[in-house]
């Protein structure tokens, strides 16, 4: 706080701006406060849009001069500030889909630029270089961008891409034109000892208090004193493990056993952490090849023969698709980030011109319902617990008009981060689809690590990130990766951190309201399931949004830029009229505030609602109508809720016709019509299982039907439904039913009479 001393005051900030800047700076933006009421949120962002628009007609023009002192005032202001925020919870905004600039240029193409140079709103392309001089640092930032002032008082210099960033010293050829009035080092900044030795002490010391990116500054440093420095590479190789840079650590630890004179001990090191890279990056047969190597040479280390089992388990998920569910379900339960391999089932990637993007997915053979189709993992995920919980950040998206939770904000930077260090991964990030305002994706797309590890020097960005082209990709492409484990216990999702994910594979599929395949998440792990047979050379389509509500669906498709589904069901829908959509959709909003007040005379309040409900759909649209379900699966509990076991029959009607609502086709209606023993036969056609609202209702209606079929004794249509609860039950068979559903069996009484008949 020394510049307070210097007897700076408020006045010294240059609150006003000479009147030759006004026309520069333009005016100031809409206030984008997250705490607005949705619809005027929505409202506000239009704002935001238009003023944009208008500010970039604004030319570029010379920035206000800044005294310096003026700057280090506010920023030591800010940065208290930001300390005692940090404390009560942070909450960082930022905006997307905004154009932004990152470099394509290479640093030998750029000229010097100072900061007296630059302009207001211009983008400093294509020639120039500016150099900022933090205390002890120096790094470039290539191409950057000069903002107008919109929160404080000074213009901001904005970089959005890490690509955009060098770091370099001093001492550097780039700088060899340059003279520095400070002389190469700043006064005051730490002594850079720039020896092998002396950057290996800092690594390691970097290590040791888990700052991995700064250690690998360090171990890199060194390395630029001697390229051969064996030890620092292998120490470089395992922090880039632990910063999941699995590339960047496979090329340093091939690099380390190739080194001339390498010691046995330094190639056994080598060896295991290129393996764990190998690993890493899902290339199990490299990594299985070394981890043998490994352990021919180790035979009683536990961890190794640990890891050769693991990977070959790997391999042959990746080639059978057979899975442990169980083990994967048990494990969400710890972690959502579980351990699996890849699945590629009978799938390819075709043209499909109708579709923004110009590619789908679609079938190489005929596929039964319930086939595995795709296990993938994430590119990314984040869940809250990845969180500090103090860690609040927002982004708001200008391309869906959509407010971004802290864990989507989180997923970006880990996407870019994992880019960073994987370079090898940029052409199947960016070969997704980033909406009509990108140039298209290729019509082919590739998905997989395939060469030979390649050397990331952290202080130089190995390839170009374009942040503006990567958040449109992340917008088109996002998914909300909600645990199966997570959607079971019914507890409340945190709204301002529900998971968030990026998935390459999964992201080729196409959308329809009434898709032939369905998604779920054991963890992060998706996994991908033919719902209804698919012919071979037929496209494979999932479903972006699992709304009953017509009108709510189609809200939601606008952001993924669909802006009228093709699918029969929506057809259907638009064939009930406007009015009588708009009428459903006030009689759903009137009933669920109704829901809330009315208990005591619930029953005649839903059969009164039930029929007007019923009078909404056109007379010979089909059985499927989503938002039905819910009003009578409604109906059933109110009628449970009288306590009459007279009346527990008028319960299960309900439950089936829920059911049929859905789309299922009931093979087994009535109790008392049916034989009560056991028969084994499945009380629904499987044919297919619908997707047209969340599978867990389906599921628990089922495991209703059977516990109110065994109170009326009716053994074989109880059995008969618990069999089609397992049927519905996202594959894995009995056993995985039996560990996913143990909660819910258990609290309807039905875990012996699950054992006993499936
Ligand atoms: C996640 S991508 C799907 C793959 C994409 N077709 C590709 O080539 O990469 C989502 C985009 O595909 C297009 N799309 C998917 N389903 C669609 C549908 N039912 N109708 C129209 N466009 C659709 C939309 O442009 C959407 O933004």
């Amino acid at each position: 706080m020394a510049s307070l001393g210097l007897g700076l005051g408020r006045n010294d900030l240059p609150d006003s701006l000479p009147p030759s800047h006004r026309s520069t700076q333009g005016a100031r933006p809409p206030l984008l406060d997250v705490s607005l009421p949705p619809e005027a949120f929505a409202h506000r962002i239009e704002e935001y849009k238009a003023w944009s628009e208008e500010d970039r007609k604004i030319p570029p023009g010379p920035a206000p001069r800044i005294n310096r002192m003026s700057l280090l005032y506010q920023h030591i202001g800010s940065h208290e500030q930001a300390k005692s925020l940090r404390q009560q919870g942070m909450m960082h905004t930022t905006i997307r889909g905004f154009p932004k600039h990152s470099s394509a240029t290479a640093l030998h193409e750029l000229q010097k630029l100072t900061f007296a140079e630059m302009q207001i709103r211009k983008t400093h392309v294509p020639d120039y270089i500016n150099e900022l001089l933090p205390i002890g640092t120096v790094f470039l930032i290539r191409e950057p961008t000069y903002k107008p002032a919109t929160m404080g008082p000074f213009p901001i210099l904005r970089i959005d891409s890490p690509s955009d960033i060098y770091f370099a010293d001093p001492r550097s050829n780039i700088f060899r034109d340059i003279v520095w009035r400070t002389g190469p080092f700043i006064p005051g900044a730490p002594a850079l000892d720039n020896t092998v030795e002396s950057w290996k002490a800092k690594g390691n010391a970097l290590f040791q208090a888990s700052h991995w990116l700064p250690a690998a500054f360090a171990y890199s440093r060194g390395l630029y004193k001697d390229r051969g420095a064996t030890i620092l590479r292998l120490n470089r190789a395992e922090v880039y493990l632990r910063l999941g840079f699995f590339t960047a650590a496979a090329a340093d630890a091939a690099l380390a056993l190739g080194a001339p004179g390498i010691t046995q001990k330094q190639r056994d090191k080598a060896l295991y952490r290129l393996a764990r890279a190998e690993y890493g990056r899902g290339r199990y047969e490299v990594a299985l090849q070394k981890f043998n190597e490994y352990q021919s040479r180790h035979i009683d280390d536990a961890e190794a023969a640990a890891c050769v089992s693991r990977t070959k388990k790997r391999i042959a998920e990746s080639i059978t698709g057979d899975y442990d569910w169980c083990e994967l379900f048990r494990a969400s339960k710890i972690t959502p980030h579980v351990e699996a391999a890849d699945y590629h089932g009978p799938i390819m990637i075709r043209q499909c011109v109708r579709r923004g993007g110009g590619r789908g997915m679609f079938a190489t053979r005929d596929v039964a319902p319930g086939e595995l189709l795709l296990v993938s993992k994430p590119f990314v995920a984040v869940y809250a617990q990845d969180l500090s919980p103090n860690t609040s950040m927002c982004s708001i998206d200008l391309i869906s008009s959509k407010i971004g939770t802290t864990t989507d904000a989180a997923n970006m930077q880990w996407i870019i981060q994992k880019l960073y260090g994987n370079p090898d991964l940029h052409d199947a990030v960016f070969g997704l689809y980033a909406g009509p305002s990108h140039p298209s994706p290729p019509s082919s797309y590739t998905f997989e690590p395939t060469g030979d590890p390649v050397e990331v020097d952290p202080l130089i960005p190995t390839i170009d990130i374009d942040v503006s082209r990567l958040e449109a990709i992340r917008s088109y492409n996002g998914f909300a990766p909600l645990s199966l484990a997570a959607l079971l216990q019914e507890r409340d999702t945190d709204d301002e951190r529900p998971p968030a994910g990026f998935y390459l594979l999964p992201s080729l599929f196409n959308h329809s309201c009434a898709p032939s395949a369905a998604w779920h998440c054991i963890g992060d792990l998706m996994v991908i399931r033919a719902l209804q047979p698919i012919k071979a050379e037929d496209e494979i389509t999932i479903t972006y949004s699992l709304n009953p509500s017509f009108v709510d669906r189609s809200r939601g498709l606008q952001a993924h830029m669909i802006s009228k589904c093709d699918c029969w069901r929506c057809e259907e829908e638009r064939n009930d009229g406007e009015v009588a959509i708009n009428r459903r959709e006030a009689l759903i909003a009137s009933f669920e505030k109704r829901r809330q007040t009315s208990a005591s005379r619930a029953v005649d309040y839903m059969r009164t609602f039930k029929q007007t409900m019923a009078t909404t759909y056109a007379a010979k649209r089909g059985p499927v109508r989503p938002d039905y379900f819910f009003v009578l699966r409604a109906s059933a509990s109110a009628i449970r809720s009288l306590g009459r076991p007279d009346m527990l029959p008028d319960v299960i009607s309900e439950n089936i016709n829920a059911l049929i609502s859905l789309g299922y086709i009931v093979k087994r209606k009535l109790a008392k019509k049916e034989p009560k023993q056991r028969t084994g036969d499945i009380a629904i056609e499987t044919k297919f299982v619908p997707s047209v609202i969340d599978q867990l209702s389906h599921i628990m209606t089922m495991l209703d039907l059977t516990h109110d079929c065994l109170v009326l004794h009716d053994e074989g249509s109880a059995s008969s439904w618990m069999s089609a609860a397992l049927w519905a039950t996202y594959g894995g068979g009995k056993d995985f039913f039996l560990a996913v559903l143990c909660e819910k069996l258990a609290k309807r009484d039905l875990e012996e009479f699950a054992g006993s008949v499936l």
